[in-house]
């Protein structure tokens, strides 16, 4: 297997309180993996471990052949492993063409080129544009951010993302919140960005894994407990028992007995 990113014994302590234990993860180069898991499962605390918001108790990651583990987020954002950035990061009085040409000119590290030629700022206006037309904002170029709905701000914020030319993008729950209609408006766009790229995702709706991922790696209080396609990881027991908060040992004593 090509893999991409992968965590050995990953574990991250809270004053005492084991929050991921030894989680082992690989993810398949072009491939989206889901990681999803009750509340309260690690599934944040282990993102913020892979892209550098946490340091680890314990454990390696390694990213394209790297070792990542003593790096800072900035570092792995430039060997290209981005997260989704949040919606606070959406700057609101900016529009949204502006918070993508924002995000290409921080990714090329030249924020002093806002006062450069016209023929520098026209080079951002095409890319920006191009990438708005990609996450099916082009018609809302001229709108304030703030005044989005919900979910064309999360379209926005994958846009602001891919302005950093990421191998591989890390999405935290990017339908959280959202009507049936964007959700479906999210899947696709996913969907259409993952193409050449890698993609985890942290995601809650269970349609959404099922229609997206290739891999799910599920989580209960801080452990792989299984990993494999929907159809494998919805069909073993255990998984369904976790969803359901029921201990399976208890479950399977109750049907014996
Ligand atoms: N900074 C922290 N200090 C102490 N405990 C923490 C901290 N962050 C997370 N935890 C605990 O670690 C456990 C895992 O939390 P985490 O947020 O990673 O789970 P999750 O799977 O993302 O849950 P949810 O689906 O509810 O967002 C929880 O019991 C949480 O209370």
């Amino acid at each position: 297997m090509d893999t991409i990113l992968a965590t050995e014994d990953l574990t991250k302590e809270f004053l005492g309180f084991t929050a991921v234990s030894g989680v082992s993860l690989n993810v398949r180069r072009g491939s989206i993996h889901g990681l999803i898991g009750p509340n309260g499962a690690g599934k944040t605390t282990c993102f913020n471990l892979l892209t550098k918001f946490l340091q680890p108790t314990r454990g390696s990651i390694r990213f394209d052949g790297r070792d990542i583990t003593g790096m800072k987020p900035a570092e792995v954002a430039r060997l290209g492993l981005v997260r989704s950035f949040q919606i606070s990061a959406v700057f609101p009085h900016l529009t949204v063409l502006e918070n993508v040409r924002v995000a290409l000119q921080r990714a090329r590290g030249r924020s002093f080129d806002f006062w450069r030629s016209d023929k520098v700022l026209g080079q951002y206006d095409a890319r920006a544009r191009a990438l708005l037309e990609d996450v099916g904002l082009h018609t809302h170029a001229h709108l304030l951010a703030g005044e989005l709905p919900y979910g064309r701000k999360r379209a926005l914020e994958i846009a602001t993302t891919l302005a950093l030319d990421p191998v591989m993008m890390l999405l935290d729950e990017p339908t959280a919140g959202m009507t049936h209609e964007d959700v479906d408006r999210i899947v696709a766009l996913v969907r259409r960005v993952a193409q050449g790229r890698t993609v985890l995702m942290v995601e809650h709706n269970l349609r959404v894994v099922e229609g997206l991922c290739d891999t799910i790696t599920v989580l209960t209080r801080g452990r792989v407990l299984a990993e494999g396609d929907y159809a494998g990881v919805s069909r073993n027991p255990e998984v369904v028992a976790a969803y359901l908060g029921t201990d399976p040992a208890i479950s399977g004593a109750q049907a014996h007995g």
